[in-house]
């Protein structure tokens, strides 16, 4: 179904602009642009408990926050690949004539950042963002054009570790919000097995992200698409047969069979099976040998989040990429990292009914009974806020009855009454929304 503005249904604007001056004032689009969210309170509330999860895991596998500008030089994203992140480039001639894109993904930022940090950062690099991406996509499919993405990586760690611990940190994730393995698995694979069927076939290095962004669409599009494109890119039809039987590969033994025992693709998924066994993930886990992804610039394991009832796209995604500083002209260095988004997850939350209950939540409403008393009550207000109190201050003369609408409306605890004859006495009145239950309280009191 063609995505909605926003999650609560993309309706637009409540309020109807009153008569405009002169009245040729045309009325606004109050929407969105096509493919994009607003995020009222809400839809926000929800927002900022998702991505709070995000950086608490983050933070509890010891990653720090960085964040680069959503607007970046075309350049870092104009690989040749074939991708669909390059073809839906939301790019651009910025008024000083530079080619400019809005970030599809945030990987070659990072990659960016890193190599400007140069020696200055001490390895490993352990980084997380949560940023939005955008594509530019014919709204023909009436997709989203932005999403935002939470992203881990690590650099400067060519062992398996990095990636057990990335997809530990993922299962942390899910764990913190209610998802367990019988909701989603992890498919993983390694494009070594890629890499070491082409290297039987000799074909040149410069090919092997074409071929992978091809086999990535094997479930997408049909499977003599998939050969034709491949030979068109110079395979012979054995390498493109060899190919495809080994995608089909349904265990590491039958890999073993296949391709050897001596392979890296081997050794290195064996590692992070017994990895995930010896921490504790490896029920979160199953080989896959279709696994791809999408991105032209992996180069060893790959792995998807995927839900196991198969109704959504991938949860998220990531895997090992040891020659994408190269591209940027700079020294290879050891890279692993994913990618999370935001719509998913939802979608699969609402599936489980999972969704939290995220109400406004206010400790105190504080209002002046009379119009001469508003003072007074921005003073309590603040006499609270400064106890690290949340407050609700009425701002205009009001009856009680709307006061006890807005304390509803706001879910305050506590409603704060500034009188002229409390305030003669030194007191102010205070209410439990709750209980009913109601007292004085000396302003010195006051907590
Ligand atoms: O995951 C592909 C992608 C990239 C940018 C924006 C959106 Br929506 N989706």
């Amino acid at each position: 179904p063609a995505e909605t503005n926003s999650t609560t249904g993309g309706r637009s604007g409540a309020l109807t602009p009153g008569p405009s001056v002169g009245g040729d004032v045309q009325k606004i689009d109050v929407n969105p642009p096509k493919g994009t969210r607003d995020f009222p309170p809400e839809d926000m509330r929800l927002r900022n408990w998702l991505f709070n999860h995000f950086k608490e895991v983050s933070w509890l596998y010891g990653f720090e926050e960085v964040d680069y500008p959503v607007l970046e030089s075309e350049a870092l994203f104009t690989r040749k690949a074939g991708e669909e992140i390059k073809d839906q480039l939301y790019c651009f001639e910025d008024r000083g004539n530079r080619r400019v894109a809005l970030r599809p993904e945030l990987t070659p930022s990072l990659a960016r950042l890193v190599i400007q940090k140069g020696k200055s950062v001490s390895l490993p690099i352990k980084w997380f963002t949560v940023g939005q991406c955008w594509r530019y996509e014919r709204m023909t499919r009436g997709r989203r054009r932005e999403h935002y993405q939470w992203n881990m990586d690590i650099i400067g760690v060519p062992g398996v570790m990095a990636e057990a611990e990335l997809i530990s940190s993922v299962v942390t994730l899910f764990k913190r919000i209610g998802i367990t393995e019988s909701d989603v698995g992890f498919k993983v694979s390694s494009r070594k097995v890629l890499q070491e069927v082409l290297n039987c076939y000799s074909v040149p290095e410069y090919l092997f992200g074409k071929v992978c962004v091809i086999i990535d669409k094997i479930e997408k599009i049909p499977v003599d698409e998939i050969k034709k494109e491949l030979k068109a890119v110079g395979l012979s039809q054995e390498a493109v047969q060899k190919l495809l039987q080994v995608l089909s590969v349904k265990s590491l033994a039958e890999l073993e069979e296949r391709l050897g025992s001596s392979g890296e693709a081997l050794a290195d998924l064996k590692q992070l099976f017994s990895l995930a066994e010896k921490t504790g993930f490896s029920k979160w886990l199953q080989f896959d040998a279709s696994v791809v992804r999408g991105l032209a610039y992996y180069t060893g394991i790959v792995f998807e989040g995927f839900d196991r009832e198969g109704k959504l796209r991938a949860i998220c995604g990531g895997g090992r990429y040891d020659h994408l500083f190269s591209t940027f002209g700079a020294d290879d260095i050891a890279a692993c990292g994913f990618g999370f988004g935001d719509a998913v997850i939802v979608e699969l939350l609402k599936e489980k009914g999972l969704l939290p209950e995220l109400n406004l939540h206010i400790d105190n409403i504080v209002c002046a009974l009379d119009e001469d008393l508003q003072g007074c009550a921005a003073m309590v207000a603040n006499i609270l806020r400064e106890k690290g109190h949340s407050v609700e201050l009425v701002l205009e003369s009001k009856p009680l009855k709307w006061v006890f609408k807005r304390a509803a409306r706001v879910n305050a605890e506590r409603l704060v009454l500034v009188g002229n004859s409390e305030w003669q006495r030194g007191v102010v009145g205070v209410k439990i929304l709750s209980t009913a239950e109601q007292y004085e309280v000396k302003l010195e009191d006051l907590k």
